[in-house]
């Protein structure tokens, strides 16, 4: 039975819990065949608290990883942690020259327990070369006042001028994670069209193990695209897939813990 195919440019977290493992175990997980072009390799040092440290893949082998993927037609495509301007700039070449319209640009800047930004040269790159080709983008509360130039997030007001700004940047629709970050009772996202804002509420899941929430969360929203679902509709259902995958995180170990990216078909989704 042919499958409808979705790419993943983004790195890879050697972990297991994020980066490209989240992306291809959700896709799995929705029915769709993911293949992937990575980036940058993600390692934890165990011996200094499990500090990051992220290595670029040079910007030909990630282009020739590009072409084999893009020499098959895919059906929508998502970007996470991108190693350098140059892939960037890769990434949005490609994008007009296959014309890809089914575009998640989430735009990964931190890794959870880190505060600084990873690589602050690309976040200009991703404001002006890879918003105005999404159709959706799926910041975090950090990563939104970072695209907006807003400065510190913290309110739901707050969230909606971001969601205004990223979207005269040029990207078709926001969703801005409050998630775990809003200090509020739910875990609330607040969905922009240009239109209307729509707020996404979840019951709020008392956990430290979220490892790779963000990244499964606009992997399910690629996957539900490319099934042929509406840009709403795949944004509500990406949010119930996350937050079972987020009730059912688990210790990997000291220091992280994963969520479990099969729980919303292993168990359902929660109340
Ligand atoms: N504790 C939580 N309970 C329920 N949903 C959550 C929780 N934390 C995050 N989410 C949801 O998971 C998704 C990913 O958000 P978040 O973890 O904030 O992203 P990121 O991993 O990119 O920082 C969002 O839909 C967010 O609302
Ligand atoms: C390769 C990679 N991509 C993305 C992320 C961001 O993960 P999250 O889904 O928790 O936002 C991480 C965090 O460790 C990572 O290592
Ligand atoms: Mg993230």
């Amino acid at each position: 039975m042919a499958m409808k195919k979705t790419l993943t440019l983004a790195g890879s977290d050697s972990s297991g819990g994020a980066g490209i493992q989240a992306d291809l175990k959700t896709f799995q997980e929705l029915g769709v065949y993911g293949m992937n072009a990575l980036t940058s390799i993600v390692t934890m040092d165990p011996d200094n608290g499990w500090s990051h440290d992220v290595y670029p893949i040079d910007v030909d082998v990630v282009e020739k990883q590009l072409n084999t993927i893009l020499s098959v037609k895919i059906d929508a495509m998502k970007t996470g942690m991108l190693g350098s301007v140059e892939i960037i700039e890769l990434g949005a070449r490609k994008i007009d020259e296959f014309n890809l319209d089914k575009v998640v640009i989430d735009p990964v800047m931190v890794c959870k327990g880190e505060d600084e930004v990873l690589q602050p040269e690309n976040t200009d790159a991703m404001r002006e070369l890879l918003l105005p080709r999404a159709t959706i983008t799926t910041p975090n509360l950090f990563e939104a006042g970072q695209l907006a130039q807003t400065g510190p997030i913290k309110t739901i007001d707050g969230m909606k001028d971001a969601a205004v700004k990223i979207h005269e940047l040029g990207a078709k629709t926001v969703v801005i994670k409050g998630g775990k970050a809003l200090d509020h009772e739910k875990a609330i996202d607040l969905f922009y069209d240009g239109k209307e804002f729509t707020l996404l509420e979840e019951k709020k899941i008392s956990t430290t193990y979220n490892h790779g929430a963000g990244c499964s969360f606009a992997a399910a929203i690629t996957a539900n695209l490319a099934n042929g679902k509406s840009v709403e509709e795949s944004v509500a259902a990406a949010k119930d897939f996350v937050a079972a995958a987020i009730a059912h995180g688990w210790k990997l170990n000291e220091y992280v813990g994963p969520v479990m990216h099969g729980a919303f078909n292993k168990f359902g989704g929660i109340e």
